[in-house]
């Protein structure tokens, strides 16, 4: 297979092409910039190996013939931009937010920028690989999931849509590694001001709101308003989404692990922890595995959900390769199936 990547300068961008190195189906890695043409790679991430990459090229139409797959792995309003005319020539993969809100008025609040045309919005499938499998095989464009939204979803869904947590009392909190800002240096996460600290960011204003309540509304059939507060923690990959909710009458500890455990028996990454055994985010290092760990206190009939993954795999670049074996009839795990790097 032929692969581009806008953005390949970026974090979400190098993820990339470590996992696609490693792809058994793909021959091809171009690398596009819009700020670095001409330079190698190399220059930025002299850990690389020289011989598989030319220099980055300039982004244009032209440049971007020929390929199977196009990732873009870029900021916010690029792929509103170019999504809809590279998907004339290739598949589309977008790791930004421009195509996975559906109501242009939710985007523009949240997002503070004008959406992506209706049609585009119309095309692009929103890929959580485990839930929307079916539509993925058929996509030409793929609006590839934020990360805390991933792991939060993987982890919610299962109980909202059996009814086994009241969704209105949902509350999320959740911690990211500081790569889930990307590579440029800002004052929120260089090291003297990340180092030794915690911090909390975006109370109840962050654009990853409305995806969870837009998804998790299509698995309940009904509107849903969500509490979440992100955290900043002073490591490089990971994150972790410590979920609570309650749990109504006619559910107990018994069933939410058989909903856990049913809904996930044949996906090869989502995997779901014995009661009472909590994941760590070492345990997903640098992997393209969710880790769900729960508790039910029966004294409170509230249920502590815990998902754990690697913003930059599982959370961006990771699922982005998996959504591209979805829709090209590959094995689901192909060039996914490394092992957490532990310790
Ligand atoms: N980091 C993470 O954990 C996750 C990131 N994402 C999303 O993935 C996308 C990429 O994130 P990440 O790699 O971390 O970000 P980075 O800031 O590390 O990289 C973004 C890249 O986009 C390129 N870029 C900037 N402006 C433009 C432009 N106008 N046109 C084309 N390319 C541009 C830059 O490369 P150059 O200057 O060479 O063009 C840059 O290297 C973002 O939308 C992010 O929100 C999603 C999930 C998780
Ligand atoms: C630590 C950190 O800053 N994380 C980013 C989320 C990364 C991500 O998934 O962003 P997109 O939705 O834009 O793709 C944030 O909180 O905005």
């Amino acid at each position: 297979m032929k692969t581009a990547i806008i953005g390949a300068t970026g974090y979400g961008g190098i993820e990339l092409i470590r996992l696609l190195s490693n792809h058994p189906s793909v021959e091809q890695i171009a690398v596009f910039s819009s700020s670095q043409q001409g330079v190698k790679m190399t220059d930025s991430y002299p850990h690389i190996s020289e011989r598989f990459f030319e220099s980055l090229q300039d982004i244009s139409i032209e440049a971007l013939q020929g390929f199977d797959v196009i990732f873009l792995s870029t900021p916010p309003g690029v792929s509103a931009e170019w999504s809809s005319k590279l998907s004339a020539a290739a598949k589309v993969i977008d790791l930004s937010g421009d195509l996975r809100i559906n109501d242009p008025a939710e985007y523009e609040k949240w997002y503070g920028r004008e959406t992506a045309s209706k049609e585009i919005l119309n095309k692009a499938v929103y890929g959580l690989s485990e839930w929307n499998r079916e539509q993925i095989k058929e996509a030409q464009i793929i609006a590839n999931p934020g990360c805390y939204p991933t792991a939060v979803l993987l982890g919610m869904i299962p109980l909202v849509k059996s009814g086994a947590v009241d969704a209105a009392t949902i509350i999320i909190d959740a911690k990211s590694g500081t790569t889930g800002a990307g590579r440029s240096a800002s004052a929120m996460t260089h090291y003297s001001e990340m180092n030794d600290n915690l911090k909390i960011y975006k109370v109840n204003e962050h654009k990853h709101i409305p995806e969870i309540e837009q998804e998790l509304a299509g698995f309940l059939n009904d509107t849903v308003t969500i509490t979440l507060s992100t955290h900043l923690v002073p490591m490089t990959r990971g994150m972790m989404a410590t979920m609570y909710a309650s749990v109504p009458e006619g559910f107990d500890e018994q069933k939410i692990k058989e909903i856990l455990e049913s809904s996930y028996k044949n996906t090869p990454f989502v995997r779901v922890r014995p009661h009472k055994q909590m994941p760590s985010t070492r345990e997903v290092n640098a992997s393209n595995f969710c880790d769900i760990g729960w508790v039910y206190d029966e004294r409170t009939k509230r249920l502590t959900l815990v998902s754990v993954i690697d913003n930059l795999v599982k959370g961006a670049s990771g699922q982005a390769v998996q959504n591209m074996n979805i829709m090209f009839g590959l094995e689901e795990t192909a060039g996914l199936n490394g092992l957490p790097v532990f310790p």
